[in-house]
């Protein structure tokens, strides 16, 4: 069967189905351990997943749950113990029905979006005429999976946006003949709202068909909403299952093995007006540029200001323009620093340590007439990936960090900088909820100490953290919303305009 024949699905449910716990497991983990060097990422994990279920999996950063995914999915040989595809010892031709959409995409950046496909799923196109079939099959998956992608099969892949290149990447995981696990590792991180839901859409059609899926998310809400069950991974071992329903975010937090307020961002910032007296560290003047239309904005000193709206309406525009100022619209009067959203085009030195990742930016600021200081250089290191708890250590290569851990060093190296102001392009991607909210108290003590901080942030929740945060829509500001005006639902009304915002 070619892949056109699709939707792919395993065995569909019994008509006497009695819901998930009845149906038989498609892929099962017993006692499975794996070791990198000195590091044991799975320490014995039990686990099944079952026909026709979205088994949600949570864990810290680090937790081992990548590691888990790329084992299950036949990618990695564990250590120890056994995986198990329909109940049988699994070989190699078993794997080819569970596939895996990477939480750091898979594809092949020079390559167009058809010729990757045609790499990742040859064994159901045909031959001849194998660029047209590939095109074809992964236009229609598109469309299914993502109305209004805005992806040919004839772009090349680096060419493409982050969420882009995450929807190919989704797309070219179900491109298979048949389909019993999909894995989605963090799949929403780098997807608008709309991409998300419609994404949560096909994967409800796909378990109806009997195809089991494995999420990995650290947004715990969206979990709870997807997910037949939840199990919690910790420190390489599941440590919880549960029934999604009945759950909330807090009791998941809590099996995750601490209690943490959902952080709502109350009572952090500043008082509202108390902007308009600072001292301007930034600020553009009528800038217009591809995407960007006439925007003026200020951003005083010690203050975080937000850039908020629908995603791709300019606000990483602005970014780019106080990082890059072009002096007929923009002034900084500030050092910078940049903390990239794509770790994987801008972000990670991939052949350097987490330590000489982290204190790059800052060697200058730490040398003392040319010279370096290397034990200074070491003090600040070890502070950052123990404010951070950043596993894996300052001496480890930086890529053998799971990616949220490779996240923090990123955020780590901007701050580690003696920058004035410092830009965040949704900086906390991939990264667990309990760091996520030491980095907001971060943000404001660095705040408080003077810095400035320019944050566009895809989660509007993030925004209340802010001082000050600009609606954008259509490369303009729409509306500028100061303290407790800051909230969820203004942002979002605003973005769509359905109060008027400042128009
Ligand atoms: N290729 C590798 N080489 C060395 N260590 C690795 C490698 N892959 C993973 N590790 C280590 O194994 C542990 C588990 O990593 P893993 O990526 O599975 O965590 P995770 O739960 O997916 O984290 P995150 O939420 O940040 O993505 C980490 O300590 C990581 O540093």
């Amino acid at each position: 069967m070619h892949v056109d024949n699709l939707p792919a699905g395993g065995t569909a449910p019994p008509e006497t189905d009695t819901g998930p716990a009845a149906r038989p497991p498609v892929v099962t983990a017993r006692g499975v351990t794996k070791a990198y060097g000195r590091t044991r990422a799975l320490t014995g994990v039990d686990l099944e997943v079952r026909a026709g279920e979205v088994l949600g999996l949570v864990g810290h950063n680090g937790a081992g749950k990548s590691t888990l995914m790329r084992v299950l999915a036949g990618m990695e040989a564990c250590d120890t113990g056994t995986v198990l595809v329909h109940g049988r010892k699994a070989s190699a031709d078993d794997f080819r029905s569970v596939r895996m959409a990477y939480q750091e995409t898979s594809l092949c950046p020079d390559l167009t979006v058809a010729e990757n496909m045609w790499v990742s799923s040859r064994h159901c196109l045909p031959r001849l005429r194998w660029r047209r079939a590939a095109s074809d099959a992964v236009r229609r998956r598109l469309d299914e999976m993502f109305p209004g992608h805005g992806v040919s099969p004839r772009d090349r892949v680096e060419d493409l946006s982050l969420a882009r290149r995450q929807m190919v990447e989704i797309a070219r995981a179900c491109l298979v003949d048949r389909l019993d696990l999909l894995i989605l590792d963090e799949p929403t991180e780098s997807l608008g709202p709309d991409a998300a839901r419609s994404l949560y859409a096909y994967v409800r059609g796909l378990t109806e068909t009997g195809t089991a899926v494995l999420l990995i998310s650290h947004r715990i809400r969206e979990v709870l909403s997807v997910a037949d069950r939840v199990a919690v991974l910790r420190d390489g071992a599941v440590t919880a299952e549960r029934p999604a329903a009945g759950l909330g975010e807090p009791d998941v937090l809590e099996l995750m093995g601490a209690h943490v307020a959902v952080p709502d961002g109350t009572g952090t910032r500043t008082a509202a007006g108390g902007a308009a007296a600072r001292e301007t560290a930034a600020e553009l003047r009528g800038a217009t540029a591809p995407g960007l239309r006439e925007v003026t904005l200020r951003v005083g000193k010690g203050e975080v200001v937000g850039l908020a709206g629908l995603a791709g309406q300019g606000q990483q525009e602005v970014l780019e323009r106080l990082w890059r100022p072009v002096r007929r619209d923009t002034a900084v009067n500030v050092t910078r620093a940049y903390v990239p959203g794509d770790r994987q085009r801008s972000g990670v030195l991939p052949l350097w340590s987490v330590g000489d990742n982290l204190i790059v930016t800052a060697l200058r600021g730490i040398a003392r007439k040319g010279l370096r200081r290397p034990a200074e250089e070491r003090a600040v290191v070890g502070d950052w990936v123990k404010r951070l708890a950043i596993r894996g250590g300052a001496e480890a290569g930086i890529t053998e960090l799971s990616g949220g851990n490779q996240q923090k060093v990123i955020v780590a190296r901007a701050f580690a900088s003696p920058a004035g102001l410092v830009l965040l392009d949704d900086p906390f991607r991939g990264v667990d909820v309990h760091t996520k909210t030491d980095l907001y108290r971060l943000i404001r003590e660095e705040a408080a100490k003077g810095r400035s901080i320019v944050w566009y942030s895809s989660e509007n929740a993030e925004m209340a953290h802010c001082d000050r945060v600009y609606v954008f829509r259509a490369g303009r500001i729409v509306a500028e919303l100061t303290g407790e005006e800051i909230s969820e639902e203004r942002i979002i009304a605003v973005s769509f305009n359905e109060d008027g915002g400042n128009d």
